[in-house]
């Protein structure tokens, strides 16, 4: 078996986009477990996926087939990011009555027609309806990420709400990048991972991080466990073929630790 690459921080690879293509015809290419499949041997830690309600791209059949793929994967990890109040626990309880492998969720407070993910969940507005849907995800044996900006005072009460990680909303460090506000956003994002650290959080990270903009962030962001990457990554593999994208991936991560 391929061995994954062995950092601090580990690479998801969302394959939303690659369904997305898939879509467009009636042809079932490309293939998703497929992309999976050539990320995983190429060494990707995890895959993460994004079944929102419409289908847009990722689809109910899809979770399942690569759950079913991931059992050969038990030192890999799989992600299922959704609103927890739309489609994602009935989805996880399927996943799971079926014996299939889920290893985290990610609720993100998306609504159901939403172009894409652009905001985290908000305290105290959000704590009592996260709470025990956090308990139900971590009943099935999950682990649970709530999606969030980056705000420090916002760290503590994601703790208190029973998550295990919080998931930083990168898009605005990603916009920032290469401009005056980069060491900004850098800042905000340090020190909300900091105070996530220090209130029992697990940190991971996505939205709109690609090939430059990653190594600079875990450079300066602690403790970052994850990072979930699509749209940036599956746009590089169009140009370099999944293997050497997830490579190059891996060697940028590793840079941050050198
Ligand atoms: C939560 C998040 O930032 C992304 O993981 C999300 O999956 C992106 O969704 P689209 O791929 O539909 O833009
Ligand atoms: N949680 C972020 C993710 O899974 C992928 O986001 P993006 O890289 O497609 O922006």
């Amino acid at each position: 078996m391929a061995h994954a690459a062995h950092h601090p921080t580990a690479l998801s690879v969302n394959l939303n986009k690659v369904a997305l293509v898939r879509n467009t015809r009636h042809l079932g290419i490309p293939s998703v477990t497929r992309a999976a499949t050539l990320c995983l041997e190429a060494g990707a830690r995890g895959i993460t996926v994004h079944p929102r309600p419409d289908e847009r791209h990722i689809r109910r059949h899809d979770v399942f087939e690569l759950a079913e793929l991931m059992q050969a994967w038990p030192d890999r990890e799989y992600n299922i990011e959704g609103n927890p109040f739309h489609n994602l626990m009935d989805i996880a309880r399927e996943v799971r009555a079926r014996g299939l492998p889920l290893h985290q969720l990610t609720f993100v407070p998306d609504s159901e027609g939403q172009f894409t993910s652009d905001h985290g969940w908000s305290f105290p507005q959000d704590a009592e309806r996260l709470r025990p849907v956090i308990a139900q995800a971590q009943a099935l044996g999950a682990r649970v990420s709530l999606f969030m900006d980056p705000e420090p005072v916002q760290m503590a009460a994601a703790r208190a709400v029973g998550a295990d990680r919080v998931e930083l909303y990168t898009e605005p460090y990603a916009a920032a990048w290469h401009t005056p506000d980069c060491a900004h956003q850098l800042e905000r994002y340090r020190a909300a991972a900091q105070a996530a650290l220090e209130a029992g959080l697990g940190v991971n990270a996505g939205h709109d991080l690609n090939r430059e903009n990653l190594t600079e962030f875990l450079r300066t962001v602690p403790g970052v466990s994850e990072v979930s990457i699509g749209h940036a990554l599956i746009a590089d593999a169009l140009e370099l073929g999944y293997a050497a994208t997830v490579t190059d991936y891996n060697h940028r991560i590793a840079e941050a630790f050198r």
